[in-house]
């Protein structure tokens, strides 16, 4: 129980330095309240010289509030929330069943049963919100921990209701077990919980690196990386690698008769109606301030000439509307594949260039193929 206390306190430590780090998430937050409280509960159900009603039933209560905050975090980690309803729910069946078993029916043994079946079945809820965080590598620690811990907590309730006498059992193996694997446990689900944080955090860098704010599409820099990934794709696949540049037509002129905001908002329009034509492998990005590289995998020069023309069309034909204000633009294209090119992401995409600005001298509104 010492262990295991000092073990509670360290990783509470833990997630509570890391809660109060500024900026820190609001799940960490609660965790790291829910860790605290779960440790008072530990500590007010271990000592066993202060009336049976705050070590027997209040401190099962307040264990049950902390794992109900513990996992109202893990909720919100995934986008979701736990309703203080729910929570007040699960702090009521840890206080209602042992003050039962105490003050109705005084069993020891039933009251020791039912906190390590209710303490199992709460941490494995845990491991069901965390296993459908869906990144294994990522939540596996924590999911581990969780499961670790009900296992360990629900064999010392089957070990207590197969032993007539609770004072016999801390000399058993499954105690002894037990004893062990809950602080492995808990030091799994904090590091677990940190890792998790860590990877939102690296995931959000990731993405304001890669991605154009303006538009939502990739940025140059992802683009280098990404394209990478696609020309590789294609090459060892054998597949047609197509690229379509798309530059807006007098661009400066909308945002000298319109203003900047409109110009943006005819960006953002244009990334839209684009995207529309995406599938899963395709890359849209920014590659300038009004140029935006469209990269097609499994696409030959053919179809996606069909693409540039009915992207085409449908720019011409569209209306972007801001503050009262209706704007009509047109886009020219150029559009090139690895079949009459190479694989090389760079020659696709200046050869496309090459061919945007033949679409210009011709007149725009144009695409041009090469
Ligand atoms: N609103 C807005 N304008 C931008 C952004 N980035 C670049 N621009 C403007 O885009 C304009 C590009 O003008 P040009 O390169 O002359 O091209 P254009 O007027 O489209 O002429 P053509 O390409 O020959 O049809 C410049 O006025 C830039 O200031 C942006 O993020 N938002």
């Amino acid at each position: 129980m010492l262990v295991q206390i000092c073990v509670t306190v360290l990783t509470t430590a833990l997630l509570v330095a890391a809660a109060c780090y500024t900026e820190s998430p609001p799940e960490q937050r609660w965790w790291a309240g829910g860790n605290v409280v779960t440790c008072v509960g530990l500590a007010l159900s271990s000592m066993v010289t202060l009336p049976v009603l705050i070590h027997g039933v209040l401190g099962y209560g307040v264990i049950a509030l902390g794992l109900g905050l513990v996992l109202r975090g893990l909720r919100v980690h995934c986008s979701a929330t736990l309703s203080w309803t729910f929570i007040a729910a699960l702090v009521g069946i840890a206080l209602l069943i042992p003050a039962y078993f105490t003050l109705v029916a005084p069993s020891l043994r039933a009251r020791l049963c039912f906190s390590g079946f209710y303490f199992a079945i709460l941490n494995w809820m845990c491991a069901v919100v965390v296993a459908r965080h869906g990144v294994w590598r990522v939540s596996g620690i924590s999911l581990a921990g969780f499961i670790l811990l009900g296992l360990a907590l629900f064999l010392r309730g089957v070990h207590m209701l197969l032993h007539t006498d609770p004072a016999d059992t801390t000399s058993s193996l499954v105690m002894g077990l037990s004893t062990l694997a809950i602080p492995l446990a808990q030091i799994c689900i904090a590091f677990g919980l940190i890792q998790m944080v860590m990877w939102r955090y690296a995931e959000r860098l990731r993405r304001l690196s890669t991605l154009d704010a303006l538009t939502g599409a990739l940025n140059r820099a992802g683009l280098e990386i990404q394209g990478k990934r696609v020309g590789l794709r294609a090459l060892r696949a054998a597949r047609s690698l197509a690229v379509i540049m798309i530059d807006v037509d007098n661009f400066k002129v909308i945002n000298d008769t319109h203003g900047h905001p409109v110009g943006d908002e005819v960006l953002r329009h244009l990334a839209r109606l684009v995207k529309l034509e995406l599938r899963p492998h395709d890359l849209l990005a920014r590659f300038g301030g009004e140029e935006f590289v469209l990269v097609l995998d499994g696409v030959n020069l053919a179809a996606a000439l069909n693409v540039a023309e009915r992207l085409r069309a449908r720019i011409e034909s569209e209306v972007v509307e801001l503050d009262n204000l209706s704007v009509r633009y047109t886009a020219s294209m150029g559009v090139v594949c690895s079949d009459e090119h190479s694989y090389d992401l760079i020659r696709l995409i200046s050869a496309g260039d090459a061919a945007m600005y033949d679409a210009k001298r011709a007149g725009r509104n144009k695409v041009i193929a090469v």
